[in-house]
């Protein structure tokens, strides 16, 4: 009998791994390699991202703890942390609100964009204020709120109607959720906002070396305690245990453990957790996902680009919605300019759905010609490029999701949920979560031991 099987090798099952290595656990990972939706490769002096980029740099958040437990180095995010490529003008700096009047637009769409921009600025002092943790009080009390925040009509019922390019501006913000503007609470909308115009409060770290060094530093640190292709298909509860039914390499296994943690997808959780609380399995079958698809670049320009300082340019009206420079964590901490670039490009929501039919070269194309009219010249210099399709990119916030969140963190089995839809926080809510399931576990294993009976005196 095992002490622990974590289920899903994403951040989440990964961070609870980490906690439990001194247990008798083991994780079973479905795919070929650990990471989930985090994923990058090292090219050189830079890194191919296709995941989660930006993580949370607080030092109090469960994110840092992690990078510092495993010996993973963070920093800052370099230069300016937004940028804007529309209507023919490319905005490298600057203030976000000043955004607007910077590039050409009607004072038609300029009145509307001031209309709804004044609207969703007080949202933002609003949640600016909410969402952080009061005096004696606890992570669900506070997530509760947040969640509660506008949770009765979507962003686009919220801010009213808008003109064309007004709309074209609010969107890439907006659907970097995941969800289009009708389907995201405003609450959660007004959120996407004060994450993008406070970056450097919020997610605004880099991992040297990319994502992929800390979850694949994590799994190395674990070895075999880690196993890959191994697609976990029935958690089934017995008295004082649970059964854990996977197939590897093309058998059918059966491990026993005293607890799980499931750090899967709500959807993969709610079907392979046969006998869970059916109230909690309807929640999980009711969080949803959308879409993302990304692409990676590698250029070898031998000089400096206009852009080599900004990190994050908004990209309304093309195929995807933000470029995201990687080198700039490179380049951002070079005393000399070193020759070539890294970017990411991603296309969420809608962009995302007409996307996910087409081909990996018809992308690729599509991407390359956009990316080559808003920043020139890299088409010329491109020497790799490759797609990466997430058809669950990320949870987001529906009107109606905050009641789910009870039913969802109630904890009265030995099966824990861990994950990044169990809160608003992306890959520190994954990683909080882990860390709080594992902490579970260990508190069931130690009251299993002193529940058990003394041995005979001898
Ligand atoms: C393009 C993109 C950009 C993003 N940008 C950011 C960002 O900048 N900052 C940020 O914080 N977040 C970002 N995110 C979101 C972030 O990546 C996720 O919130 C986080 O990685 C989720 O971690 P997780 O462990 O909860 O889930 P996942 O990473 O999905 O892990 C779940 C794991 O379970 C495995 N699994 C599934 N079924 C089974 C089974 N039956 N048996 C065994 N294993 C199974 C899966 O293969 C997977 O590895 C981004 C996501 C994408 C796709």
């Amino acid at each position: 009998m095992k002490d622990v099987v974590i289920v899903g090798g994403g951040i989440a099952g990964l961070a609870a791994a980490w906690r439990l290595r001194n247990r008798d656990m083991v994780l079973f990972e479905a795919g070929d390699r650990v990471g989930g939706r985090i994923r990058s490769e090292r090219r050189g002096h830079y890194w191919m991202n296709w995941g989660g980029h930006v993580y949370d740099g607080n030092p109090a958040s469960s994110t840092q703890w992690l990078l510092n437990d495993a010996g993973v180095e963070s920093r800052p995010v370099p230069g300016n942390l937004a940028g804007l490529s529309m209507n023919g003008r490319l905005l490298l700096s600057g203030r976000v609100e000043t955004f607007p009047f910077r590039v050409p637009m009607s004072w038609r769409d300029r009145a509307s964009l001031i209309r709804a921009g004044a609207k969703v600025r007080l949202g933002v002092a609003r949640y600016g204020r909410l969402v952080k943790r009061r005096p004696g009080e606890d992570e669900a009390t506070r997530q509760q709120r947040v969640y509660d925040f506008k949770n009765d009509i979507s962003f686009a019922d919220y801010v009213g109607d808008l003109t064309e390019d007004a709309e074209a501006l609010f969107k890439p913000t907006v659907t970097r959720s995941s969800a289009e503007m009708h389907e995201i609470s405003a609450g959660a909308g007004i959120g996407y906002f004060n994450l993008v115009w406070n970056l450097g409060a919020g997610l605004s770290h880099s991992i040297v070396g990319g994502p992929s060094t800390l979850t694949e530093g994590i799994a190395a640190a674990l070895g075999a305690r880690v196993q890959l292709g191994a697609a976990v298909q029935e958690v089934v509860h017995r008295r004082n245990s649970v059964v854990v039914r996977y197939s590897q390499g093309g058998a059918g296994h059966e491990v026993h453990a005293r607890c799980v943690v499931l750090a899967t997808p709500a959807g993969v959780s709610a079907r392979i957790a046969v006998d869970l609380d059916a109230e909690v399995k309807d929640a999980l079958a009711q969080v949803r996902y959308g879409p993302f698809v990304s692409a990676a670049f590698l250029t070898d320009e031998a000089g400096p680009c206009p852009w080599d300082g900004t990190y994050a340019i908004a990209t309304p009206k093309r195929s995807f919605n933000v470029v995201l420079n990687m080198s700039n964590n490179v380049h951002g901490h070079s005393t000399a300019r070193l020759p070539g670039s890294s970017f990411m490009a991603f296309s969420p929501a809608g962009l995302a759905r007409q996307l996910l039919e087409q081909d990996d070269e018809t992308i690729l194309k599509t991407y390359l010609d956009d990316l080559d009219q808003v920043l020139p010249g890299t088409a010329s210099s491109l020497v790799e490029a490759e797609v990466a399709r997430w058809p669950e990119g990320s949870v987001y916030s529906f009107p109606g999701r905050a009641r789910l969140q009870p039913v969802l963190t109630r904890r009265d089995s030995r099966v824990l949920l861990a994950g990044d839809y169990l809160g608003t926080q992306y890959t520190e809510t994954a990683v909080y979560t882990g860390l709080a399931a594992a902490a579970a576990a260990e508190s069931t294993l130690d009251a299993d031991r002193t529940a058990r009976p003394a041995p005979p005196a001898s």
